[in-house]
């Protein structure tokens, strides 16, 4: 079992993928967990596993997914199985929905949250530039954008609005003050 499990949480378009790519290309030790999602292969972005919502829930159903939850009219499932292959050195990121934060903490022992945030006018650009979604999904996805603000003392917030580089400098000195 992984060292430590970090969910990376925050709003769509806020740089949750491009920052876990970031930190997996520069720490060898850092594993990035794919996720089953009932999304077009074809979409691009993060590398995950696309699936029907037949597929999904018999997934589900078999017991395959530790934590699996529905936004942006899309099902979302986290393989157990992935946890079981990492080495007990690594540190596994996990791009989750800020709704299932209390569930994977009653799943992964010594569970850490790195909440992300950027203005909604950086959001907004980000998404119309991605091009991923058309401009109602990136509305719908716009107003959801501040519906929460994870809390407590397993929370780290970080501002991905500026550079990437201050972005990741800035966690791992949170993450790992010691080394800083
Ligand atoms: N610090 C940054 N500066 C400029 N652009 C960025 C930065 N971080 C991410 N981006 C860009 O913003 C867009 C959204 O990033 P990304 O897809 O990683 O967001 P996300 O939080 O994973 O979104 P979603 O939840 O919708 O998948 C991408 O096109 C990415 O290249
Ligand atoms: O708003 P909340 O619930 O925090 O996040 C909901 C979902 O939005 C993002 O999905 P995607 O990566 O854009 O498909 C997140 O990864 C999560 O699955």
């Amino acid at each position: 079992m992984a060292a430590a499990v970090i969910g990376v949480v925050g709003p769509s378009g806020v740089g949750k993928d491009t920052v876990m790519q970031e930190m997996a290309a520069r720490n060898p030790e850092v594993v990035l967990i794919r996720r089953v999602i009932t999304r077009p292969s074809s979409a691009g972005g993060e590398a995950f596993d696309g699936v029907s919502e037949a597929e999904f829930r018999a997934m589900e159903t078999a017991g395959h997914f530790i934590l699996c939850w529905q936004a942006h009219g899309l099902s979302y499932g986290i393989p157990r199985a992935q946890f079981e292959a990492i080495g007990s050195d690594g540190v596994a990121l996990v791009n989750l929905s800020r709704a299932v934060l209390d569930t994977a903490r009653a799943r992964f022992e010594g569970f850490r949250v790195l909440s992300l945030v950027a203005p909604n006018d950086v959001l907004a650009a980000r998404l119309g530039a991605r091009g991923r979604e058309d401009a109602a999904d990136i509305s719908a996805r716009l107003e959801r954008a501040g519906y929460t603000r994870p809390t407590g003392s397993d929370v780290i917030e970080i501002s991905n609005d500026g550079d990437l580089n201050d972005t990741l400098g800035a966690i791992w000195a949170a993450l790992y003050p010691e080394s800083a």
